[in-house]
C-alpha cells in the first residue's frame, strides 16, 4: 500500500503552477491567484494626519492655564492651514497635520468656546498623529505573486491605489460521476438507485477553493459513456476528477476508459481509511485524479489528497495548509491497519489543545457525518491510540479553502 504523505505529495507534484496570468479588477478579484509580486507604490498613510476627532498644536505653546486661538477648522479632505505660533487647529479624524503642529488632543479633553481653547488634561507630546508611512513605506512588498486575494488583501491593495491586478487564469475542473445506479436530484429514483451525491458535492467543493467548474457529468457503466464524457472533458477542462469506478468489481471501466483515449492509469492502494483506492491517470496531456465512489470517501480523499494539486495548479505560493494538533477523545483505544482519518468535531477551551470527538459511525458511506464534522483526526497506521492521545488534526476551513 502507498503511504498517505507520498500519495499526497506525488499528487501536488502531478501540477504544474499556470502559465497563463490575465488582468483582473480589483472589484472581481476575490478569491484570485496573483499572478505578479506587488509593492507598494506610496507611503501609508500617504501623510501625517489625525487619529481623533480634536484639536492640533505645537506641544511647545501648552502651558497650565493656557487659552489658544482656534486658527481653523480643517475637515479630512481638506488642506490646513500652516499652524501659527500660540494658536490651534480644529482636526477631525482623518484631517492633515498642519505643518508646525505636533501633537492632536482629542475634542472630550478640551472646551472650547468662541473660538478660544482651553485644556482639561495635560496633552501629551505626540499624541493621537498617524505619521506618514507608519504603516506601510513605498517600495515594500505588499504581497508575492502566489497569494490568494482576500478581503485583507484587496483592502491594502485598494489603499495603495490598485485598480487592476494581474491572475493566474482561472483553473478549470471537469468532474465526471459514474454508476447505473444512481439519478441526479429533481428526478424520480426506482427502487435500485440512489441519488448523485458525489456530483454536486464534488462541485461545490471546487468552488470553495475558487476553481471554475466547467462540467459536472455522468456516464454510465458502458466504454462508449465514459469514452464520449472523457472527450468533453478533456478537451475543456484543465483537471478531471472522476469518483467511482476504479476499485476491483466487474464494472469498474474508468481505467479503460482512459486506456482507450490513449492514457495512462495508475492505480494506488493508499494506507488511508477511508480512500484506498486512488488513481492518477494522464489522458492527451491532462490530469485526471480518480476518487473512490462512497461520498465520504471522496470528500477525504479531495480534501486531503487533490486540494494540494489543486493549488499547485492554481498558482498558489501555500501548497499545503498547517496541520494543527489536538486530543483525541475516546472511551476505548483505537486501532486500524491504514492509516485512519476519523470525523471528529473539535472543541477548543481556554488552554491547551482541542478535544476531538470522533462521530460515532465512521462507515464511509454515513455522508451524516459529514456535515457534522468540523476535521478529521488522524490516527496513525498498526498503533494503539488512547483517550487524551495527541494527534494531528486537519481543519476543514482551512484544508477546504
Ligand atoms: N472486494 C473489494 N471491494 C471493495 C474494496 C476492495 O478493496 N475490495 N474497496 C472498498 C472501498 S475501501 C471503497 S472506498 C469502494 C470504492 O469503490 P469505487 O471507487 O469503485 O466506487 P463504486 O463501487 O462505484 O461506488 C462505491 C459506493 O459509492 C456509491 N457511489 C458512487 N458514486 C456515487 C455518487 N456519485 N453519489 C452517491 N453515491 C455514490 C456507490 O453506489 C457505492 O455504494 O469500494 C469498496 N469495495
Ligand atoms: O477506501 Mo474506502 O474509502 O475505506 O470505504
Amino acid at each position: 500500500m502507498l503511504d498517505f504523505d507520498v500519495a499526497q505529495s506525488r499528487l501536488a507534484a502531478a501540477g504544474k503552477p499556470p502559465s497563463i496570468t490575465e488582468a483582473c479588477s480589483l472589484n472581481d478579484a476575490y478569491g484570485r491567484v496573483l499572478g505578479q509580486t506587488l509593492f507598494a507604490t506610496q507611503d501609508l498613510p500617504p501623510a501625517d494626519n489625525s487619529a481623533m476627532d480634536g484639536y492640533a498644536l505645537r506641544y511647545a505653546d501648552y502651558a497650565p492655564e493656557c487659552v489658544l486661538p482656534v486658527q481653523q477648522r480643517c475637515y479630512a479632505g481638506e488642506l490646513p492651514e500652516a499652524l501659527q505660533a500660540g494658536k490651534t487647529i480644529r482636526l477631525f479624524t482623518g484631517s492633515l497635520m498642519p505643518e508646525g503642529a505636533d501633537t492632536v488632543v482629542m475634542q472630550e479633553d478640551t472646551v472650547e468656546a468662541d473660538n478660544m481653547l482651553q485644556f482639561r488634561h495635560i496633552p501629551v507630546r505626540g499624541a493621537h498623529v498617524r505619521l506618514r508611512g507608519e504603516d506601510v513605506r513605498a517600495g515594500d512588498q505588499l504581497f508575492a505573486k502566489g497569494t490568494v486575494l482576500g478581503a485583507a488583501q484587496i483592502a491594502l491593495l485598494a489603499s495603495q491605489g490598485y485598480a487592476e491586478v494581474t491572475v493566474y487564469a482561472p483553473l478549470n475542473i471537469g468532474i465526471l460521476t459514474t454508476g447505473d445506479e444512481l439519478v441526479p436530484a429533481g428526478q424520480p429514483r426506482s427502487e435500485e438507485q440512489i441519488y448523485n451525491a458525489n456530483g454536486p458535492m464534488l462541485a461545490a467543493l471546487a468552488q470553495a477553493m475558487g476553481v471554475r467548474v466547467r462540467h459536472v457529468l455522468h456516464a454510465q457503466d458502458t466504454m462508449e459513456s465514459l469514452e464520449s464524457a472523457f472527450s468533453t472533458l478533456l478537451a475543456e477542462c484543465d483537471l478531471v476528477l472522476t469518483v467511482g469506478g476504479v476499485s476491483v468489481g466487474d464494472k469498474d471501466l474508468v481505467k479503460p476508459a482512459i486506456e482507450q483515449l490513449g492514457g495512462t492509469l495508475d492505480l494506488w492502494r493508499v494506507c488511508m481509511k477511508p480512500g484506498k483506492p486512488v488513481a492518477l491517470a494522464t489522458a492527451q496531456e491532462k490530469t485526471i485524479v480518480c476518487l473512490p465512489g462512497n461520498p465520504v470517501s471522496a470528500f477525504a480523499v479531495f480534501t486531503l489528497l487533490v486540494t494540494p494539486l489543486i493549488r499547485q495548479m492554481q498558482g498558489r505560493s501555500t501548497i499545503m495548509p498547517a496541520v494543527q494538533y489536538g486530543r483525541i477523545v475516546t472511551p476505548d483505544p483505537l486501532y486500524e491497519k491504514r492509516e485512519e482519518f476519523l470525523r471528529v468535531q473539535a472543541a477548543h477551551d481556554r488552554a491547551g489543545l482541542p478535544a476531538l470527538t470522533p462521530h460515532p459511525q465512521q462507515g464511509s458511506g454515513i455522508m451524516s457525518s459529514l456535515p457534522w464534522a468540523t476535521g478529521l483526526a488522524r490516527i496513525p497506521p498498526a498503533t494503539q491510540v488512547n483517550d487524551g492521545d495527541v494527534v494531528a488534526y486537519y481543519d476543514l476551513q482551512s484544508w477546504l479553502a
